[in-house]
This record gives C-alpha cells, structure tokens and sequence, in this order.
C-alpha cells in the first residue's frame, strides 16, 4: 500500500523539487492542491488529514497555520520552514547527525526539515564539539555562500529579472539571521556562531566553512584528528561524505542537483589552521532532499528511494 503525502506548497521552489524527487514512485502516492485552492484554508485543511504525511513547503506563518490544522492522530508533518526546528515536540530531521536521530524521526509524528545553511555547519562542527575537540563555548564563525533558489521563488524572480545586478552579495549583517538558534542548538554550544551568508549568481549550490585556528583550542589537535572524526562520525552515511582529495579548489557547483553533501578537511598543519568546508545544495540536502530522506524514514520505505546521488 501506498504513502499518501500532501505537499503544502507546492508551487514553491522547495515544493516543486519534492514533486520532482516523488514523481513515478510506488511507495507515495502525492497530493497537490493547485489554482485558488493552493491558499484555501478549507481545501489545505481536507488535504492535511487526508494524508499520512503532509510536508510543508511554507512560510513560516503559513507552516504554523497548517500543523493547526491537523486534527487527527495518523497525520504526520514533515515541515521545511524554520518555524519548528528548536520547537518542544519535534524531532529535528537530520539522519545524520547520530543513530538516534533517525530511530527519533523514524517514530515521529512531527519532524523539522534542517535549514539549508544549519545542514552544512552542523555536519561539520557537531561531531568536533561532541568529541570534545571543540568546546561548547569556543567562539566559532561560519561563513556561507547560496545559490538565489535559497530565497525561494521570490530571489529567484529578483535575480533571473535583472532587478539584482549583483554577481556575489553579503547578508545578514546585523547577525540575527533566522537559522542561528538551529545552529546553536543543535550543534550543543553556548552561543550561535558569527554567520556570515551571501548569495551568488548562481541557481542552486551552497558552500560554507568553519575556519578553525587548531592551535588555538585547548587539546591543540592535528588537522589529523580533525579529520578522523568526521570520517568516523559520517562512515555509513551515503548522502554525507568527507572528502580525502586535497583538493586545491572547491567549487560552489560540486553538489548541485544532487541531494549528497561533501566535506572537507583543509589547511596547514604547520601553522595548526583549518578550513572545515561542506558542500551542498540548497535545494538538495539542503531542502527537498532531505525532507524525501525524512519522509522514506518516517514511513520505512527505502531510505534513498528517489533521492538524486
Ligand atoms: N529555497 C531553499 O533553498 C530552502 C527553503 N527552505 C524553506 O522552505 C519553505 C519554502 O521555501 P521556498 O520553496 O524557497 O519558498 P517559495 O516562496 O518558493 O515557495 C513558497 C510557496 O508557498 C506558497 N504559500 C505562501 N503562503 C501560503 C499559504 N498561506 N497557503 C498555501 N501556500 C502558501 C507560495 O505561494 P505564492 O508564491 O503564491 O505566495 C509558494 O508557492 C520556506 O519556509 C523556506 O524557508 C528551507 C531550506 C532551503
Ligand atoms: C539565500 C537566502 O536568502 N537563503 C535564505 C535561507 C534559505 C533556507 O534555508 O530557508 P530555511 O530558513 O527555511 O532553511 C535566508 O538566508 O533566509
């Protein structure tokens, strides 16, 4: 028998990838509203219960309108807005990050989508902080870079219309991005790192970096063992991996139209300075990749059914 989900927005950047990833599969059986019923309280309402599994593809006030009205028991969320990811009662969506994370979302009834930006910071920085190699209070920054999709259908327009000129554009600069309570929390640290994100005049693709003076912590640790703990926490994981290339270059492109993310350990273990650098797509594992990864989990279907590799 087949899943039956009800995407929430649809018509969204994110909405439309997740039709994509779903499309032709057995194992679901999707539902859309379209026209003037995409925004009808009443007609969202009918296809929220409807479903096994409803993943919203909203604003965040839209997001919270539509988990209220659930009003049954079997109807589980999988929500890819930021508005429940450090919410009492929800499972946070990150398969990766430990075994029981996925047992948890595996057995949810609501699951938050990870933020595009939180997915490549939190691979890099939480197995070092829960190894001890980073300490909780260590004061750490996380420098980002998004393809326009990442502003969802709205940048999208601003940039493929020529209202933005711009090649590379920083933002945030006041530091009170969405996402930094989802980075502090997750991560397990006392305070949110300094984010600096920017945009690029590209679709789809995301690179971000941690730059980590090794020398500077107080167990002073090789690139080495660095590296070793990421290898170790993403051994099984066939969507994260880390890199061993000593690449010379990383391109914002690598992972883009694919749901995989790759990190990687740089610098110079004479000067004990690192560049820790994930790469993915803000699309992909970044967003609708990860909320297919959730919902295979949540419903025991094939964990990589449809995913794009
Ligand atoms: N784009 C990305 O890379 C990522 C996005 N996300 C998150 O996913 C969510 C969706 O983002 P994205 O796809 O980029 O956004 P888009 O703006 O591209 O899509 C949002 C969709 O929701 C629709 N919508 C708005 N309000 C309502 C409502 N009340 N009822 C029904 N539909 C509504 C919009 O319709 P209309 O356009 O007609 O208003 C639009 O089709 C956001 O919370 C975003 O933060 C998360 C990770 C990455
Ligand atoms: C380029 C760009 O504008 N990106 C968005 C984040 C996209 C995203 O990840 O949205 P979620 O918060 O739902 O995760 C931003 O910085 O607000």
């Amino acid at each position: 028998m087949s899943v039956a989900v009800f995407i929430d927005g649809a018509a969204g950047t994110t909405g439309l990838e997740i039709r994509e990833r779903l499309a032709g599969r057995e194992d679901v059986t999707v539902a859309t509203l379209q026209g003037d019923a995409r925004k009808d309280a009443a007609a969202r309402r009918v296809a929220i219960n409807d479903a096994d599994i409803v993943v919203l593809c909203l604003p965040d006030d839209a997001a919270r309108e539509a988990v209220g009205m659930v009003d049954n028991p079997r109807t589980r969320v999988i929500d890819a807005s930021t508005a429940h990811r450090v919410a009492d009662g929800w499972t946070y969506g990150f398969p990766e990050l430990s075994a029981e994370q996925e047992e948890g979302i595996a057995g949810a009834r609501l699951v938050s989508n990870p933020g595009c930006y939180p997915t490549a910071f939190l691979a890099l920085v939480t197995p070092l902080v829960r190894a001890g190699l980073i300490p909780a209070g260590w004061p750490l920054s996380f420098n980002a870079v998004s393809g326009y999709s990442g502003g969802g259908n709205a940048m999208v327009a601003e940039f493929e219309d020529n209202a933005t000129q711009t090649a590379f554009r920083a933002y945030a600069l006041s530091l009170s991005h969405k996402h930094l309570a989802e980075m502090r929390t997750h991560a397990g640290l006392g305070h949110p790192p300094v984010f600096q994100p920017s945009v690029a005049r590209a679709y789809r693709g995301m690179l971000g970096e941690v730059p980590l003076s090794l020398a500077a912590l107080p167990k002073a640790p090789p690139l080495s063992d660095v590296m070793a703990i990421l290898c170790d926490a993403y051994a099984d994981t066939p969507l994260v991996t880390v890199a061993q290339d000593d690449a010379a270059l990383v391109m914002l492109e690598e992972n883009a139209g694919t749901d995989r993310m790759t990190l990687r350990v740089c610098g110079n273990a004479g000067t004990g300075q690192a560049r820790l650098i994930a790469t993915l797509d803000n699309l992909g594992k970044g967003a609708a990749g990860a909320a297919v990864q959730n919902l295979n989990i949540m419903a025991g279907l094939d964990p990589l059914a449809g995913l794009v590799f």
